[in-house]
């Protein structure tokens, strides 16, 4: 009888939808990157002297997000590893996870065989321990380091110059640096120096057409899903949906990993397009909820005061307007508000973040205001504000 009960159990357990989901998440690094030929070539041309045993020169490498470049990098570093192991080390570091200089070279140390204290040394001592270590040793050493915009908005880019100059204090030629990055703009904030080292070599990742995001998505759902789960027409709209999105692989791979959750919570056999619509309301409503819940508090109060605002007068509000239920809300729970020049900056930086709308409209003789709008769904934005601070969710009773 109990055998009866574990076959149903598994069969019940057992997913008809995905034949390996984790294929499907955004840090499996696939063995096939459709439409990444050139870039893949460039890099390894750039990375050949490696089999000589000579140092590569610096790489920069850019391109908006989910265009491939960490997936490229890691593959090809990988590959390049498997074949001449002896050549090179290699240490792949996220900077937006591992954030600052201490733990940077803390972790390249580490990776280098060495025991590093969590705290209690200077930055300027790991650093010389560092060049001791790559002094003594055989192969050159390839440092990625990913994400490199977050290091340098954060800490500046002294670590990037330590690390670049490294070459020149040890008087050898060993390391080789691969700096990633989908914020073309922060380029302007590098010292020159520090630039110029780092760029010897540029690889750009153009985005993704809908035609070639359909092409990758159907070899990654050829090996995630059960076959004839996903049809063509889902595969389609998966990919013109990221591919409006600046055409973005990890948004597509969302899109349908998702599609498939959904799929697979309702008993479904097979993905329809209304299961990646869901998706889609999902996605939105989660990447909402992140963005609001992590905003500071003055950010918070002003998109309640936007909400209230418009849910009272039933339109659009003038810049004044907002501020004039923010200051209300701010004094409601006794905190101190900040100017109207602060608010006007916070709407503009949710208007960028896509949670409202804030449209210059022209008023004549009053001067120049803005229509503001909530763009979001409103239950998700309430949720996000309230949930972590109490004295904000006091201020919506509804
Ligand atoms: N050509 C491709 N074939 C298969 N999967 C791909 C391809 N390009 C990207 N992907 C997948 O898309 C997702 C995002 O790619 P990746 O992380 O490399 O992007 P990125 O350019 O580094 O983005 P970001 O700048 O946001 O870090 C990953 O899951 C990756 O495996």
């Amino acid at each position: 009888m109990s055998k009866i009960i574990d076959e149903i159990l598994s069969s019940l357990s057992r997913s008809r939808i995905f034949r390996n989901r984790e294929l499907l998440l955004p840090d499996y690094v696939p063995e096939e990157l459709p439409h990444r030929e050139e870039q893949i070539k460039r890099l390894v041309e750039i990375l050949s002297p490696l089999m000589r045993g000579e140092k590569p020169n610096n790489i920069f490498i850019y391109g908006l997000t989910g265009t491939g470049k960490t997936a490229v990098t890691k593959f090809v570093v990988k590959k390049l590893h498997e074949k001449i192991s002896n050549s090179f080390i290699y240490v792949y570091i996220n900077t937006r996870q591992t954030d600052t200089p201490y733990r940077i070279l803390a972790d390249l140390l580490e990776n280098l065989g060495s025991k590093v204290p969590f705290t209690g040394i200077s930055t300027a001592e790991l650093y010389r321990r560092f060049i001791k270590k790559v002094l003594e040793l055989k192969p050159i050493l390839v440092i990625v380091l990913d994400e490199i915009d977050a290091l340098v908005k954060k800490h500046g880019d002294d670590i990037l110059y330590r690390l670049t100059r490294a070459n020149y204090e040890m008087g050898k030629s060993k390391v080789s640096i691969i700096g990633i990055t989908n914020d073309i703009k922060f380029v302007e904030f590098l010292d020159p120096r520090v630039k110029s080292s780092l760029s010897e070599e540029e690889i750009i990742f153009p985005p993704y057409n809908a035609e070639e995001l359909e092409d990758i998505l159907k070899r990654r759902a050829t090996l995630a899903f059960y076959d004839s789960v996903v049809s063509d027409d889902v595969i389609k709209l998966c990919a013109a949906i990221a591919a409006r999105d600046h055409g973005d692989a990890r948004r597509a791979l969302d899109l349908l990993r998702v599609a498939g959750e959904v799929a697979e919570r309702e008993g479904a056999e097979k993905l329809t397009i209304e299961h990646v619509n869901k998706a889609r309301v999902e996605i939105e409503r989660d990447r909402v909820y992140e963005v609001v819940s992590t905003l500071p508090f003055h950010s918070k109060l002003v998109l309640l005061a936007i909400v209230i605002g418009v849910n009272e007068k039933r339109r659009t509000l003038t810049t004044g307007e907002v501020y004039d239920v923010y200051t209300k809300l701010a004094k409601k729970i006794g905190v101190e508000s900040v100017t109207q020049r602060r608010v006007s900056d916070i709407i503009n930086e949710l208007d960028m973040l896509g949670i409202i709308t804030a449209r210059v409209v022209n008023r004549g003789r009053y001067g120049k205001t803005k229509e503001v709008n909530l763009a979001v769904n409103e239950e998700t934005v309430i949720k996000a504000i309230s949930e972590k601070d109490s004295k904000i969710a006091s201020l919506w009773d509804r």
